[in-house]
């Protein structure tokens, strides 16, 4: 439904997004999560066709998205991260007004705003300045002019931020309501919000795709914690060459000693392979656990060194 291949997009010198790629098929949510300046919402311009890739591309239901714009737009619903919303209109006036915009025909604007109002709860305030309206309602307003058009693809830019804990309850609620018909794709850098919604994990970490993975697959991923007196220098490449061990990556540092996180397959042949190594190097071990990851922890270690966007 939709593919991405190899999508990069610079601003100068400033490398946003490098090289990234993935498919994601018909009714899947994904959440797309990184740190602040990670790539999330240029990615999100991207796949909607309001930002030029770099490099790259992006099929939409087949349609290439740089030939067929207008087209692949049509089955696309979108949240922008703060969507434009003109305060002295009411919330129906705006709605016929972005429904005109995305060409819906005038016969068919009052049954599809009817839709959109009823589906986002808005009626109470469908005749309301959307100035007066609390910033839960306002988001709101910015879901249901993006499914106006029933898209059967919705990419929401941090739906929730700014929303108090009841509306964040209420916008994810809608969120699981509209994932009944629609591909979702929504970037957060919450990751409770990943785990309360969405099936599968896109983690960007400095403009690249850090990690794919399903949500139910994470917490059977097991890793190997080790704690040496030794830096990343000289552990990494010693264990990263043993059998299963896929990477070797720091976790932290504390009073002269380092915390490794290993991914295996196996961490039942790997941990006495580190401990034979260690032991040859002439290293003191510290600790050798294995560790059943959360989504929490996965995160962390994948956005570790919280890399800027590399420059140049
Ligand atoms: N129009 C622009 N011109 C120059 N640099 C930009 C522009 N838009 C984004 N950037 C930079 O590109 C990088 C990625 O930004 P982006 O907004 O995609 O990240 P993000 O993951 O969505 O972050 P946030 O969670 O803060 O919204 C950041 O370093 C940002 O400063």
């Amino acid at each position: 439904m939709i593919e991405v291949r190899g999508l990069s997009r610079h601003y100068g010198a400033l490398k946003a997004v490098q090289e990234v790629s993935f498919d994601i098929d018909r009714g899947e949510i994904v959440g797309l999560l990184g740190h602040n300046g990670a790539g999330k919402t240029t990615i999100m311009k991207m796949l909607t066709g309001y930002l030029e890739p770099s490099a790259g591309s992006i099929r939409i239901d087949g349609l290439d998205i740089a030939d067929q714009r207008r087209e692949a737009q049509r089955r696309i619903g979108y949240l922008p991260e703060n969507c434009p919303l003109y305060p002295e209109m009411t919330v129906l006036d705006y709605l016929d007004y972005q429904a005109s915009l995305q060409g819906l025909a005038p016969r068919q604007r009052p049954t599809a705003i009817r839709r959109a109002v009823e589906r986002t709860e808005l009626g109470p305030k469908a005749t309301a300045a959307i100035g007066t309206l609390s910033r839960g309602y306002r988001q709101r307003v910015g879901v249901a002019q993006a499914i106006l058009h029933e898209p059967g693809i919705l990419i929401l830019d941090e739906p929730t931020n700014g929303l108090d804990p009841s509306q964040i309850q209420h916008m994810r609620a809608l969120v699981r309501e509209l994932a009944s018909d629609a591909t979702l794709i929504i970037s957060t850098h919450i990751l409770q919000e990943v785990e309360a919604v969405c099936g599968r994990v896109l983690i960007m970490r400095g403009g690249q795709l850090a990690l794919d993975s399903q949500l139910d697959a994470i917490g059977r991923m097991p890793r190997l914690m080790v704690t040496l007196d030794q830096g990343p220098d000289a552990v990494q490449p010693a264990l990263s060459d043993l059998d299963t061990i896929t990477s070797v990556d720091l976790l932290d540092r504390q009073d002269g000693l380092h915390r490794f996180v290993l991914e295996t397959a196996d961490p039942r042949a790997a941990a006495p392979l580190v401990a034979k190594t260690v032991g040859e190097h002439g290293w003191s071990l510290y600790g050798l656990e294995q560790e059943h990851q959360n989504l929490e922890a996965l995160f962390g270690a994948v956005t570790l060194e919280q890399m800027e966007v590399a420059n140049g």
